[in-house]
């Protein structure tokens, strides 16, 4: 729910005003050239009523058929010079948009990378895709319905009014006393057509976001045969968001009976009165054919223009959704202007760590290790004990509440988080491989890197050989989750893009977990590989992966409970031997049983 607060910074006015303060007048001197189009042709639309009069004065009264030739030139021309007037300001105002669109876009998505992942895991990924798509439309939107109502409308209406006012401005008076009950009824509708657009806009992004997840999850879906409840998912959001339209439309046209019975009202007025007045008092047919047209033709800019409200208040919905988004301040600050990490040694620390990600509940309780430069470290214990915190800790994900967290020395809250990143190679669980070639998810880990660089990276990933394999070699494609490669395969382009990257640090989160033993075993040379002679902290459930590991920490409640090789913590007959007897048995027995640790 909205504070009053909030609602106070997002009222229309505020919007529309920050609209055009931000977004608007970089772009003034398209607006004026729009503008002068926009008057060009509300002139002509003007015009054009002015001379019906002298057409049936020349055709009734005159008789006058040269003089009728002329104007029928004259009204060609006019109407050409609409034409073209209408095509110069649709075009700009086109552009306009689009490059407000474009920035917007730009925007929203520039402030999603400044956030940290506290952001993330608070929220659904797909409330920023309808943000970004739903707001950056709104704003051109907003922009556009004031600038076409200001300038197209409002200068056509200044224009025929003109023409009915210089024709018959008795006449003129009369007819103008629908406008204020018209103006009175539509105000009162705004405030509900906001409401309804706002659960409107929400059912819509609840649409995205079933569909994307449902996407993401097609294996699942699939394999679990969710189909069924995926679309009465979908079938419940495209019915609420059906509904809302369908009340919006009601809404919204709930005002025409009225405004078209007081239009009626108004024109019958000019009938009657006008036709009285040719009849009665002389006044010529022109001057009355001349007032009808110009009514005519501004009944509908006016009805436009009193709707004009309605149309803002449904689209500034999106408005308030993008400024909300872009006004929030980012959770991970730029701090570029603090020094450069300097690696050295390449020696980690965690001193006395304190670290909890929601309130009260600590995850992590005196955490204290040290990964000693150029040996792996191993990380283990059971599930929940705070593993990976350590790795979030260390990357700068998030920081620690109390202790330090250091990198030769110097604690990473104090470093830039760009040069602290740079210094670390990181393999996670999943294996994220972007849209692209296998060629170009390598060189993530180091943009502009050269072919050579490339391949050297994969074959030391153990990855070359199956790449060549492919018929494209290095141009296949991985598509977006990379499900055309096998989960060892995947590993290992994910191991080649942190060989490149060539960092002192290296992080392996749980790289074989899901593999089988071959790919394992590749998997697992590969990675030997990527340690030798950097400093690794590896986090491992299966425990024979880390047997060699120089230094093991059990993590265990939020620190760390034991640590040694692996030969004496089995010695000892803690906490790790107890784990790895009951891994040994597991292996052991046919049936699959969950292990004990993770
Ligand atoms: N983003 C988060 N927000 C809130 N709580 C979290 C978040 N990430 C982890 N936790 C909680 O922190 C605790 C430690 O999690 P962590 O992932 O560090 O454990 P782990 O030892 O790596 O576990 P596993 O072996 O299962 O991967 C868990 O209780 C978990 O629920």
């Amino acid at each position: 729910m909205s504070s009053a607060a909030d609602d106070a910074r997002y009222r229309p006015m505020v919007l529309i005003r920050r609209l055009f303060v931000e977004q608007g007048v970089g772009h003034w001197r398209k607006y004026a050239f729009a503008f002068v189009f926009m008057a060009v042709a509300a002139g002509c639309t003007a015009f054009s009523a002015y001379l019906i009069g002298n057409v049936i004065n020349e055709t009734y009264v005159n008789r006058n058929l040269p003089g009728i030739m002329v104007l029928g030139a004259i009204t060609v021309a006019l109407f050409a010079l609409k034409g073209i007037a209408t095509y110069g300001h649709t075009v700009l105002l086109s552009q306009i948009g689009n490059r407000i669109i474009a920035d917007n876009q730009r925007a929203v998505f520039a402030k999603l990378l400044r956030e940290g992942l506290g952001f993330f895991s608070d929220r659904h990924s797909t409330e920023f895709i309808a943000r970004l798509t739903a707001g950056a439309n709104a704003a051109t939107q907003v922009i556009n319905l004031l600038v076409m109502s200001l300038g197209r409308d409002l200068l056509s209406l200044i224009g025929l009014v003109t023409v009915m006012v210089v024709q018959d401005p008795v006449l003129s008076f009369f007819s103008f006393f629908v406008a204020p009950p018209a103006f009175l009824v539509l105000r009162k509708m705004v405030r509900r057509v906001y409401k309804i657009g706002r659960s409107q806009f929400q059912g819509g992004a609840r649409i995205i976001e079933t569909l994307q997840e449902t996407l993401q999850g097609i294996r699942i879906v699939k394999a679990f045969t969710l189909e069924p409840v995926m679309r009465k998912r979908f079938d419940d959001n495209v019915a609420q968001v059906e509904h809302e339209a369908n009340k919006m439309a009601r809404v919204g046209a709930r005002a025409s009976p009225l405004m078209e019975t007081l239009g009626g009202c108004a024109i019958a007025i000019a009938i009657c009165y006008g036709g009285y007045r040719v009849l009665e008092t002389g006044a010529t047919p022109g001057q009355f054919f001349s007032f009808i047209t110009a009514f005519l033709l501004a009944y509908e800019p006016a009805k436009r223009l009193a709707r004009l409200n309605i149309e803002l208040n449904s689209a500034l919905v999106g408005v308030r959704v993008l400024f909300e988004v872009l006004d929030s301040p980012p959770s991970e600050a730029a701090d570029d202007d603090k020094p450069a990490l300097k690696v050295t040694e390449r020696r980690i620390e965690f001193k006395n760590v304190d670290f909890a990600y929601r309130g009260e509940q600590p995850v992590l309780r005196g955490m204290s290790f040290v990964a000693e430069p150029g040996k792996l470290t191993a990380l283990v214990g059971p599930s929940g004990g705070g593993k990976s915190t350590v790795f979030n800790l260390l990357m700068r994900f998030y920081d620690a509440h109390d202790g330090r967290v250091e990198v030769d020395g110097q604690e990473v809250t104090q470093v830039s988080r760009r040069s602290l990143r740079e210094q670390i190679a990181y393999v996670g669980q999943e294996t994220f491989l972007f849209r692209g070639t296998v060629r170009e998810n390598i060189a993530f880990g180091k943009p502009g890197a050269t072919e050579d660089e490339i391949i050297a990276a994969a074959k030391g990933a153990y990855a070359h050989d199956f790449i060549m394999a492919f018929p494209a070699g290095y141009e296949t494609p991985v598509g977006e989750h990379g499900l055309q490669l096998s989960g060892g395969q995947r590993q290992r382009i994910a191991i080649a893009r942190a060989f490149i990257k060539n960092a002192p640090i290296i992080l392996l989160d749980e790289a074989t977990a899901a593999l089988d033993s071959e790919s394992e075993l590749a998997v697992r040379e590969a990675m030997d590989r990527l340690s030798a002679g950097r400093t690794t902290l590896a986090i491992a459930h299966r425990l024979h992966t880390i047997s060699h590991a120089d230094r093991i920490f059990v993590i265990e409640g939020g620190h760390a409970s034991e640590s040694g090789r692996h030969d004496d913590l089995l010695a000892q007959g803690g906490r790790y031997a107890t784990f790895y007897r009951l891994q040994l048995k597991d292996q052991e027995q046919p049936a699959p049983a969950a292990a004990a640790t993770g």
